[in-house]
């Protein structure tokens, strides 16, 4: 369901699920099971991707590191109104079980995660009212502290819900489409055009948390080192 509760509906058959084994190894005992919730943009779904106690290591190891979360706002990091959470980093060095998370990041979407190619883990934790209305996660402006890091935009997202209980209130929207809030699952989009081009179509939401509380990780991959991996379309403008 989405914000407004609306039920989740397949209209096209083109919007599936299957098994994915992405030619990894990693994910030849146990595939990733892909659901397509959208196509433009490409959104997918991945059911299942941590497990109930991978989901509480996240939160333990990010609990004491959380702090007020900020938004890119012209050259610099602030606090927003429009992004009420709290969040904290995680490397992969912080323990085996983020590390076990980030190569099944890079086995399911066939990416490279390694640094500098993409951030480390965000975890961020909403409470009562914690939302963070429409927004864009790749860089508007080529002044954003994103190009810091000195390896492109943001590519794609991958948001994993490490949330016991996400109530339907809290779902992630798609311009108005839902992509769904499941537990342990985890959401996948590509930000930018095989050209570079931040997607519009990619704007989306977190509702409001009406009951409980929220927690999602982030995995924000960027444009370098994904040349042959997600290599331009045959167009100029795809
Ligand atoms: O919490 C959500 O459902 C969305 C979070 C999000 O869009 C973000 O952290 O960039
Ligand atoms: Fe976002």
């Amino acid at each position: 369901a989405d914000c407004r509760g609306e039920p989740r509906r397949h209209p096209t058959p083109s919007l599936r699920c299957s098994y994915e084994t992405n030619g990894s190894p990693y994910l030849l005992l146990q595939p990733a099971k892909r659901e397509t919730v959208r196509l433009q943009p490409y959104v997918a779904l991945y059911h299942d991707f941590v497990s109930d106690a991978e989901a509480e290591t996240v939160k333990a190891l990010a609990g004491p590191w959380l702090q007020r979360s900020v938004v890119a706002s012209g050259e610099k990091q602030q606090k927003a109104e429009y992004r009420i959470s709290k969040s904290a980093w995680l490397k992969d060095t912080a323990d085996p079980a983020v590390a076990a998370l980030e190569r099944r990041i890079a086995a399911v979407t066939g990416l490279d995660v390694r640094a500098p190619y993409a951030e480390y883990l965000q975890v961020v934790n909403y409470g009562l009212g914690g939302h963070y209305e429409p927004h864009f996660d790749h860089a508007t402006s080529g002044k954003s502290p994103l190009y810091r890091m000195k390896s492109g935009n943001r590519i794609a997202t991958v948001m994993i819900y490490v949330s016991a209980c996400v109530s339907a209130a809290a779902a992630s929207v798609f311009r108005g489409a839902g992509g769904p809030a499941l537990q342990n699952a985890a959401l996948f989009w590509w930000n930018l055009r095989r050209n570079g081009a931040g997607d519009g179509d990619t704007l989306h939401a977190a509702c409001p948390v009406l009951a409980g509380d929220k927690w999602v990780a982030n995995k924000w991959i960027h444009e370098h080192g994904q040349e042959f991996r997600r290599p331009c379309g045959p167009r100029p403008e795809d």
